[in-house]
């Protein structure tokens, strides 16, 4: 794998087990990333951190997770300009729509691209990310065709019985 482009960060230890599907899926197409713990909440001097030296360390996507008063994406949003997914965690008390609310709804001027809740939105922010990297990466495009291709392939043209 080459240099790591992608930081995949959540907000809490809770988080990883959604979390790591987008790192799973970067696993499966050979991208390089990063892993952390990082919340606006109770590390906010680690978030600074982050943001402030992400684009120096050659870092060009950043994958976002968090559950509830969701405000690890935005606020890292704020603090780079890099792109920043974000994947908004499932809740019990709420079901993820708390997440989802409070990382869709940013102001004007600072986007955060916003998944689905849940696992299926943390395996697209992997998606998307490796998207973002295809477009000036021709060896990571032809494996995310490749993959895109199968995925079509494995689906049924009518539906089984079990
Ligand atoms: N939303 C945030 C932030 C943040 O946005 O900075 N930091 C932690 N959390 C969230 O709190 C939830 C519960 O965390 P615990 O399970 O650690 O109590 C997690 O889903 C986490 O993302």
């Amino acid at each position: 794998m080459d240099d790591i482009q992608i930081g995949i960060i959540m907000g809490s230890q809770s988080d990883w087990p959604t979390m790591r599907e987008a790192a799973d899926i970067l696993d499966t197409l050979g991208v390089a990333h990063e892993v952390r713990i990082v919340s606006a909440h109770r590390t906010p001097e680690r978030l600074w951190e982050y943001g402030a030296t992400a684009v120096d360390r050659g870092l060009k996507v950043i994958i976002a997770g968090a559950g509830g008063a969701a405000h690890l994406p935005g606020m890292m949003a704020s603090k780079t300009r890099l792109p920043v997914i974000g994947v908004p965690v499932q809740t019990k008390a709420l079901s993820g729509v708390d997440s989802l609310y409070s990382i869709l709804q940013m102001p004007r001027g600072y986007p955060v691209a916003t998944m689905a809740i849940g696992a299926g939105g943390a395996a697209n922010a992997g998606l998307l990310a490796a998207e973002i990297l295809a477009l000036s990466d021709p060896r990571l495009a032809a494996r995310l065709d490749d993959w895109r291709a199968s995925l079509s392939a494995s689906i049924p043209e009518t539906p089984q019985d079990d």
